[in-house]
């Protein structure tokens, strides 16, 4: 599904979060969103889903206004998982997972065997199949992650929107995670902190004060003056014999001093 905004943006009373962005993400791309913490990345996202009110500018998903949308016809096509997620503790890992079917069912269409199917898929997809009993109160911060990754990939959308998806996540689930939305045949955006990571995007945008200030490829955008303006980092790019990838080593520029007048 191709994502398009137009001058998106909104205001917190008189301060400006996010301003301006005009985006266009195609169908089946990954798209990483990187910036410093504050930098209005999950406002972006949470525009992008349509669940800021008094938005500015717009959204379209394959040319159709967001706005002139059902809630469950939203609901068909994005999926989002955010950074604090609201689930009742009683529930198990099933029913988080199940929750994820809802847009698809109605009194003529209830839950069905199909349903099932797709949820014991999401689960096994994300590692937690042999969880469904376990209840989610129990669960840990990465377990936690990983079922709501499941009940967004049981929504079967075509837009998948993620922000920071691998907190909380061992460096094992982080990258399976990252692999398993990069093949999935949907579009796919994510908010991320790690630079690396973010390499493997097909696309990245950065986002300072609230600004999208650049957007391109990760060589394109990820070069070593764009880090140290942005993120205040000096970025050592280092290659991978292994696969010839290209990685970064970074150092904290402006600590030394800091660490000097202790
Ligand atoms: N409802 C709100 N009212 C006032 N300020 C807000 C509101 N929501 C977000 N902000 C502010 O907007 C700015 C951007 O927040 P946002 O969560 O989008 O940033 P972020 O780039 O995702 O940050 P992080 O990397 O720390 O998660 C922050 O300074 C935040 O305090």
């Amino acid at each position: 599904m191709r994502l398009a905004t137009t001058a998106l943006g909104w205001a917190a009373g008189a301060r400006q979060i996010v301003s301006d962005v005009t985006l266009d993400i195609a169908p089946g791309e990954t798209f990483g969103l990187i910036g410093p913490n504050g930098s209005g990345k999950s406002t972006l996202l949470r525009l992008m889903a349509g669940l800021v009110p008094r938005a500015e500018g717009s959204v379209l998903l394959n040319d159709v206004p967001l706005v002139s949308l059902s809630r469950q016809e939203v609901a068909r096509r994005i999926a989002f998982v955010e950074q604090q997620v609201e689930t009742s503790d009683a529930l198990s890992v099933c029913d988080v997972v199940e929750l994820g079917r809802t847009p698809w069912l109605s009194a003529v269409v209830p839950f069905g065997p199909q349903d099932a199917d797709i949820v014991r898929e999401a689960l096994d997809a994300v590692g937690m199949a042999d969880r469904v009993a376990q209840g989610w109160s129990t669960l840990s911060g990465g377990e936690r992650q990983r079922v709501q990754i499941a009940r967004a990939l049981a929504q079967r959308p075509r837009l998948l929107l993620l922000d920071e998806p691998t907190n909380h996540l061992d460096i094992h689930h982080q990258l399976a995670l990252l692999r398993l939305v990069s093949r999935l045949p949907v579009t796919v955006i994510l908010a991320l902190h790690d630079l690396n990571q973010a390499m493997e995007c097909d696309r990245l945008g950065v986002m300072e004060s609230g600004h999208l200030i650049a957007c391109g490829s990760p060589a394109e955008v990820l070069t070593p003056e764009r880090l140290a303006a942005i993120f205040r980092v000096r970025a050592t790019p280092l290659r991978d014999p292994a696969d010839n990838s290209t990685l970064f080593r970074f150092q904290c520029l402006g600590c030394e001093t800091e660490r000097t007048r202790k």
